[in-house]
């Protein structure tokens, strides 16, 4: 009991406060005392109003509107200011105002230790006794909740115009309400699909972020899924990549508009083009190579990142860009692919925030650039040219001119009037070509340039970082790649290539295609370590996957890795001769780093060319490297694999570069 009272003397501090206050201030000779106490504790009354209102309630007057005098009407206010009065009559308020110290004891003593004590029980144990509610509620809501779950999917799957609704679904679960599996999804890593197919096989379903769907493994469900593009499937990214990369590129294109555009982008990886672009990519890539040498501690990832994107800003978008410019736009990639999988809420500052904002700076400055190239092409056009390739254009320069030759030969209106002013929406007047060719407008050329550069640097950045890894591992694979660099006399020929254009002979595409076991190293690298591990698709309608019916609108998601996994035996023995002339690999689909059917991807040529160009010029300046870890590094695979600590390398320079020493 004793301690009750203390508690409410404890609590009701600001009332004896304020009834002091009230007292000294009816007063009038103690004025003084008022004053001293209003400065001293302004925190008795938020405002000299609120404690009119407190004196006049006590002194019996009402207020009817003010919320302070319906406080003082509550019950409880005569109790505590007869607690408060019996309080006051043991302390000589008169002398205890003159003297700080002591009002503070009279008026704020701190609570007794078993005050303390009781207030640290009642804390625990209301916290305890909601912990249990919840739990409690939880449990009964439990079954009745992941029941629902399961009706909710189920329900997802109906479709009953189909005619393989009969079908089971495939084995699998919806894990938890409305989060799915999506916790174990992120924190298992690649566990969570090897732990699934032992237990499932190869086609299981899943929910993540509230989305039911299929994980498809193996050749012979994965070419049935890529191939079923446009019918049976389509391409369907996740909500943040739509809108950072836009919908008018290849990626977030489906249907006849998707065929064209590839058609357009394809023409830029011919091997013509890529001849185009070597002159370039060789001056880019010895560059970056030894910059390598000059660097404390040289890290093979972040290197290959600067060296992939600069080729891409020369070959692929055909700038000639300062330093200070690549470094720029570098940060402005970087920003785009490092947040391009966040998180869908675009919250300022946030990863989707970021992309969105590097998406805008990066479409202003090429969207200029493309308006340029254009009246460049459309003068060539005008003259009859075809693409220069002397001239060393880029990728987007040789779209640009496919587009638009294509569109004038079509329209036979190749005046200047109608493509520099209304190209889309002239062409668009006069579309009756079957299979109809959409427009490609100034906006779908500038969203394919990012995408290109989205999808081309960071995936081949990945793959070299594989290449480099296990070449250091390896020793033997490494001398046998040495040799075939040796034989081809690729390797020799001294240090300034721009300089020396011949001092390499032969070394073009068709050269660097004859390097067959450099071939297999990069397709053993990227067995072992896809840099992409999978994508993404949709149900267009329900169809048949082994014995199971996926659902329309179901997602679909195909393994790479996994696919690599089960495909091929010893999965994590680096061994290029898989891949050895002669040796049947069996089914295409069996080996599927660059995806497969219609959505295959478009720079792999291009891909295949800057990979090898950048390990030739790796032989050219090092005898050897070597992990400066024992410990093979830990990989993330977003937004394509590699190592968290950009793979730091211990080099040994060649003392003459490009001279192997054989002995
Ligand atoms: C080693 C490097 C690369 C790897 C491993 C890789 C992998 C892939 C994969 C797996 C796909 C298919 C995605 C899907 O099925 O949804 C794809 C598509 C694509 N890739 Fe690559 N890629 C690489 C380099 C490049 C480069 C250098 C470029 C451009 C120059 C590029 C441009 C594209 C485009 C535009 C698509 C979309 C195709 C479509 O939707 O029709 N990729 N890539």
């Amino acid at each position: 009991m004793s301690l009750s009272i203390e508690i409410d003397l404890q609590n009701e501090v600001p009332t004896l406060l304020r009834y002091a206050y009230v007292e000294a201030r009816n007063d009038s000779t103690n004025r003084q005392v008022s004053s001293f106490l209003w400065n001293r504790y302004p925190q008795m009354a938020t405002s000299r109003n609120e404690t009119d209102d407190w004196k006049s309630a006590f002194l019996g007057y009402s207020y009817p509107d003010t919320p302070f005098s319906r406080v003082v009407r509550a019950p409880s206010v005569p109790a505590i200011l007869s607690g408060a009065e019996a309080h006051l009559e043991s302390v000589d308020i008169a002398q205890n105002f003159n003297d700080p110290e002591l009002l503070d004891k009279s008026f704020l003593n701190g609570p007794t230790n078993s005050t303390i004590l009781l207030q640290e029980h009642s804390f625990l144990m209301s916290t305890f006794l909601l912990a249990v509610t919840l739990a409690l509620i939880l449990l009964l809501l439990w079954y009745p909740l992941r029941y629902w779950w399961r009706c909710y999917n189920l329900r997802s799957a109906d479709d009953p115009s189909s005619p393989l609704s009969h079908l089971p679904l495939p084995p699998g679960s919806f894990g938890l309400p409305i989060i799915g599996e999506t916790v174990s999804w992120i924190t298992q890593g690649p566990k969570f699909n090897s732990n699934r197919r032992k237990k499932y096989g190869n086609v299981f379903k899943t929910s993540a972020i509230t989305l039911p769907m299929v994980k498809v493994t193996g050749h012979e469900y994965v070419k049935k899924v890529l191939m079923g593009e446009h019918e049976e499937v389509t391409t369907v990214w996740p909500k943040v990549v739509q809108r950072v990369l836009g919908a008018n590129g290849i990626v977030n294109t489906v249907g006849p508009s998707h065929k064209h555009k590839r058609r357009m982008a394809s023409k830029a990886f011919t091997a013509k083009a890529l001849n185009s672009y070597l002159p370039r990519l060789r001056i880019n890539a010895e560059k970056n190579i030894k910059a390598m040498l000059d660097e404390e501690r040289p890290r093979a990832y972040d290197r290959m990142l600067k060296l992939t994107f600069e080729f891409g800003i020369s070959a692929l978008l055909g700038f000639d860009l300062n330093s200070k410019e690549i470094k720029t736009s570098y940060n402005t990639f970087h920003d785009l692919v490092s947040n391009i999988f966040s998180m869908p809420y675009r919250i300022p500052g946030f990863g989707f925030d970021k992309a969105m904002n590097a998406r805008t700076e990066l479409l202003d400055k090429l969207q200029d650039q493309i308006r340029k190239k254009k009246e460049i092409v459309m003068e060539q056009l005008r003259n009859g040219e075809d693409v220069n390739y002397e001239e060393e254009p880029g990728a987007l320069d040789i779209i640009l001119h496919e587009v638009l030759q294509r569109s004038a030969r079509k329209h036979e209106c190749l005046n200047s009037q109608s493509l520099n002013n209304n190209y889309e929406g002239e062409v668009k007047e006069n579309l009756t070509a079957d299979p109809p060719e959409e427009p490609i407008s100034d906006l779908a050329l500038t969203e394919m340039g990012v995408e290109l550069m989205f999808a081309g640097y960071y995936t081949s950045a990945s793959a070299l970082t594989s290449c480099i890894l296990e070449l250091s591992r390896n020793p033997k694979v490494f001398k046998k790649l040495e040799n075939e660099l040796l034989k081809s006399g690729i390797l020799s020929g001294e240090d300034s290539i721009d300089e020396n254009e011949d001092a390499r002979p032969e070394f073009n595409l068709q050269a660097i295609q004859k390097l067959t076991y450099m071939e297999q190293v990069l397709k053993e690298a990227m067995r072992l370590r896809p840099p992409v591990l999978g994508g993404y698709r949709k149900a267009k309608r329900t169809f048949q996957i082994g014995p199971y019916r996926v659902p329309k609108g179901w997602y679909v998601i195909y393994n790479i890795r996994d696919t690599h996994e089960f495909e091929f035996e010893n999965m994590d023995t680096f061994d290029p001769d898989r891949f050895a002339p002669g040796r049947d690999l069996g089914d295409n689909y069996r080996f599927i780093p660059f995806g497969g059917g219609p959505r295959t991807c478009v720079g792999r040529a291009y891909a295949r060319l800057i990979i090898k160009l950048a390990l030739i010029e790796m032989f050219r300046h090092f005898r050897k490297w070597e992990l400066t870890s024992d410990k093979l590094p830990r990989m993330k695979a977003i937004p394509t694999l590699h190592p968290v600590d950009g793979l730091p390398l211990k080099l040994f320079p060649r003392e003459r570069i490009g001279v192997v020493n054989t002995t």
